[in-house]
């Protein structure tokens, strides 16, 4: 089931180190989100906190609120191994796990969670492998190693990996930069319709994939090198690369500066 984030006024930071200042988005469930910036304005650290990887990195903490349907991921008692099952995430570079075959990469996080039934991991390993479409391209190997598969056709294993599970959100820290330009447009295809299911968010550097996929675009800076990135303006998509209210913004997208 999609969820809708609510942040509230969060600080990001790295020990004393203050990557990202005082960041309020609100994030519709059933789209996607594009994170847009310059490289170190903390894009990849605040999508981070969206389910508690952040915290992984020595040092790294948060204050503000992050509500998933309004409950505070944060809050006191929250475990943050079941926020990253309701959360989940793919990088920006292919991961399968290598010794494995390609079926048992789909349902390693079902396994893990303690689902045994050989009949519901079938069926689970089949749905998310038609979900991330590449089920007609490995039906046939489903116990061959996932590393033997290409860039892209890992990628899509990897989102059938974090879909297997039924998360309410999927993250994706460029989840193409390490990918031809096909493949790219697979994983975008996929996006569009993975989003009338679940809570999409990206980070991209490419501001064309942000105008094809992205319902709503958020851009981030840094007012100064040294200093805290900040969320500048987060608005529609198609207003942001056409009209978008705050100067820094049209001149980042039209590439003036980044
Ligand atoms: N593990 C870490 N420890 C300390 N500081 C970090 C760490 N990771 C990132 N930072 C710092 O936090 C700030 C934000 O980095 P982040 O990687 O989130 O930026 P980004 O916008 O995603 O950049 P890019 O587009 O280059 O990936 C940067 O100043 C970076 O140096």
């Amino acid at each position: 089931m999609s969820k809708r984030i609510d942040v509230q006024n969060l600080n990001v930071f790295y020990g004393d180190f203050l990557a990202v200042k005082d960041a309020s988005m609100v994030i519709e469930p059933r789209s996607v989100t594009a994170f847009i910036g310059p490289s170190g304005c903390g894009k990849s650290t605040f999508l981070r906190t969206l389910n508690r990887m952040h915290e992984v990195i020595p040092g790294g903490r948060v204050e503000g609120k992050v509500l998933l349907d309004n409950e505070d991921l944060y809050g006191p008692g929250v475990d943050p191994v079941a926020v990253r099952r309701t959360v989940g995430m793919v990088f920006q570079r292919p991961n399968p796990f290598p010794t494995m075959s390609i079926g048992d990469n789909v349902v390693a996080g079902l396994r893990l969670n303690g689902v045994k039934d050989k009949k519901v991991l079938k069926e689970k390993m089949e749905q998310s492998l038609r979900g991330a479409n590449l089920w007609d391209e490995v039906k046939d190997r489903l116990d061959k190693p996932g590393a033997g598969l290409s860039g892209g056709q890992q990628q899509r294993l990897c989102i059938a990996r974090a879909i297997a599970v039924s998360p309410d959100v999927l993250l994706m820290d460029e989840p193409c930069s390490a990918l031809d330009p096909i493949s790219t447009l697979a994983i975008e295809d996929l996006m569009n319709e993975l989003k009338s299911e679940y809570t999409i968010v990206i980070v991209t550097h490419n501001m064309q994939q942000a105008a094809r996929v992205a319902d709503r675009t958020a851009f981030f800076n840094l007012e100064a090198t040294g200093k805290p990135g900040m969320l500048v303006e987060m608005n529609d998509t198609q207003k942001m690369f056409s009209n978008p209210d705050q100067r820094a913004t049209e001149d980042y997208i039209s590439g003036r500066f980044g």
